[in-house]
């Protein structure tokens, strides 16, 4: 594959900067791409494993001169970062950030880019319960959605090359507005982590489980909750934070199922029971049956955090 921009820029080098340096490495998708983190150790970990041919001291450092700017930070930094670099920027250079939050992102950076440089968030749906500069890796993109979200008066030339480095990556692309973006990762991310975080919870909360049963017993399903409850709490607390209405929307959806299916139960409705059931079996067939098998190799996830 041939070069797509020049100079990339990575801000905030954890799992998805690091991941995305591998991979346009992999593809050759860029010439220079230099790099910053805010705190110390983490530049100092990344110049020691090679990420980013250069690391630098300064986010406005790192973006001087750059062709495509990314933010990689979590959702609640983007607007600190943005005032950061805005003075730097080069006309013509475009402007992307990963957050799983769109809405309140494209809000809080896009007044401070200043005229001339092309804003054009995207979302990678790809991750694992890892974070830091030594947790990401090439693959982690392959087969995966990455949604893109187009700002009023984007140049069309800016949007198609920010998926066509998506693409070299590996990631499949799809163009979706912010506010749309925000509900449907309320319904399949966001809602689903809270989820987790709070059955982990329990478990933890009924001492006598888990003081050495919730580990000796574990079973598959409760794993699986804890592997997602493993995942970053700045990330999600940003996340939370920063999709508030639609994932309040979606857990007071939640609770509603919840109850009935609690009612179900205690009224030994099992029509009720085996009939939600199988509606949810259908769902977890037809991901599959879309090539989407969340059982996907699961690259990387022995890795240690950064
Ligand atoms: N982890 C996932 O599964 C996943 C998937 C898709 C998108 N995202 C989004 O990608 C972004 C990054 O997530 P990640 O998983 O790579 O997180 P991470 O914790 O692995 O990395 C975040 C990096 O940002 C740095 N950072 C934090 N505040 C900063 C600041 N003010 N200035 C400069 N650097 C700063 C941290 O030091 C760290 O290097 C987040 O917005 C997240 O919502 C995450
Ligand atoms: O596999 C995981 O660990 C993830 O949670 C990844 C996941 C997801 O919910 O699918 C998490 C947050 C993102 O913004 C995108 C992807």
């Amino acid at each position: 594959m041939s070069v797509i921009y020049d100079r990339v820029a990575l801000i905030g080098l954890g799992l998805i900067a690091s991941s995305m340096f591998w991979a346009m490495k992999r593809a050759g998708l860029a010439g220079e791409v230099t790099g910053y983190a805010r705190s110390a150790e983490t530049r100092d970990v990344a110049r020691e494993i090679g990420l980013c041919d250069r690391v630098c001291d300064s986010a406005a450092e790192a973006c001087k001169g750059a062709d495509l700017v990314v933010l990689c930070v979590p959702v609640g930094a983007m607007e600190q970062v943005a005032c950061d670099i805005a003075p730097v920027l080069k006309p013509g250079a475009t402007v992307s950030d990963v957050g799983s939050v769109k809405k309140a992102v494209i809000d809080a950076v896009g007044p401070h880019l200043p005229a001339g440089v092309h804003f054009v968030p995207a979302h990678p749906l790809a991750g694992t319960e890892h974070s830091g500069p030594r947790s990401g890796f090439a693959e982690l993109f392959d087969n995966r959605w990455t949604l893109i979200v187009p700002q009023d008066g984007s140049a069309r030339e800016a949007v198609a090359k920010v998926e066509a480095l998506w693409q070299g990556m590996g990631a499949h692309t799809e163009e979706m507005d912010a506010e749309h973006h925000d509900l449907v990762l309320a319904v399949t991310s966001h809602a689903p982590h809270l989820i987790a975080y709070t059955m982990v919870g329990v478990a933890d909360d009924l001492r006598r489980v888990t003081d050495s049963e919730v580990i000796k017993y574990s079973a598959a399903g409760f794993r699986d909750f804890t592997r997602i409850a493993a995942s970053d709490p700045t990330m999600w607390r940003d996340v939370f934070l920063n999709n508030k209405d639609a994932t309040l929307e979606i857990l007071g959806r939640f609770t509603e199922e919840l109850f009935a299916l609690q009612r179900a139960i205690r009224t030994g409705d099992g029509e009720h029971l085996h009939a939600y059931f199988t509606r949810t079996r259908a769902i977890r067939r037809s991901i599959i049956e879309a090539g989407q098998d969340t059982d996907a190799p699961d690259f990387g996830r022995g890795k240690r955090d950064g």
